[in-house]
């Protein structure tokens, strides 16, 4: 087994094009959306009201509630991407540096961690999200086909202990292990 890309089964006809590295030494292969999307600025948020209400423990109505977590969830952009690799090697997913110069993105997750075993999982194919925050003042508007985000395949090592813990079986992503 080596390491490489797919493109996920459902996207089959839809025109996805395989990360590529753009230069001769780049180290990230460039991922694209998988679709059009516009992520509104987090600064629609009401932070005024947002903070005088912690500070005075006033209570937030529902849909106060609901439309400040709406703003501040990270939008995740589908790739239609997965990547298989060798195990003891990971996928990490890392901005591009002019995301948030230009656009405003940032990854919340600082990066994305894409395991070995997450190809093919049972759930979703292994594909392959990027998540996204826009941190500008205005709403940022993504095409399909934009590239958004990059991927450097890198060895990990393993700790002595590490057979200590009895390992399960990947089933998913963002969050599948929580008990
Ligand atoms: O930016 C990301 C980060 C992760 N993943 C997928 C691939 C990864 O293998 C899986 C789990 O990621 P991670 O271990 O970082 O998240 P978790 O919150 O610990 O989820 P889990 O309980 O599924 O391990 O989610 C992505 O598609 N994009
Ligand atoms: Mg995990």
């Amino acid at each position: 087994m080596s390491r490489g890309f797919e493109i996920v089964s459902k996207y089959q006809n839809d025109g996805i094009n395989i990360p590529h590295r753009t230069t001769e030494n780049a180290a990230g292969y460039d991922f694209e959306s998988a679709v059009d999307f516009k992520l509104p600025s987090i600064w629609k948020l009401n932070f005024v009201k947002l903070l005088w209400a912690i500070r005075h423990e006033n209570s937030l109505s529902e849909d106060e509630v609901a439309k400040a977590k709406a703003i501040l969830k990270p939008y995740l952009v589908p790739t239609g991407i997965k990547a298989y690799m060798n195990p003891e090697e990971v996928l990490i997913i890392a901005n591009r540096s002019s995301n948030p110069l230009k656009r405003g993105l940032i990854l919340p997750n600082g990066i994305g961690v894409i395991d070995a075993d997450y190809y093919n999982n049972e759930s979703n194919e292994g594909e392959i999200f990027v998540q996204l925050l826009n941190f500008s003042v205005t709403d940022t508007v993504i095409k399909k086909g934009q590239r958004i985000a990059q991927g450097i395949f890198m060895p990990y090592l393993l700790a002595d202990q590490d057979d200590l813990v009895e390992k399960a079986t990947r089933v998913g992503g963002f969050g599948s292990s929580d008990k």
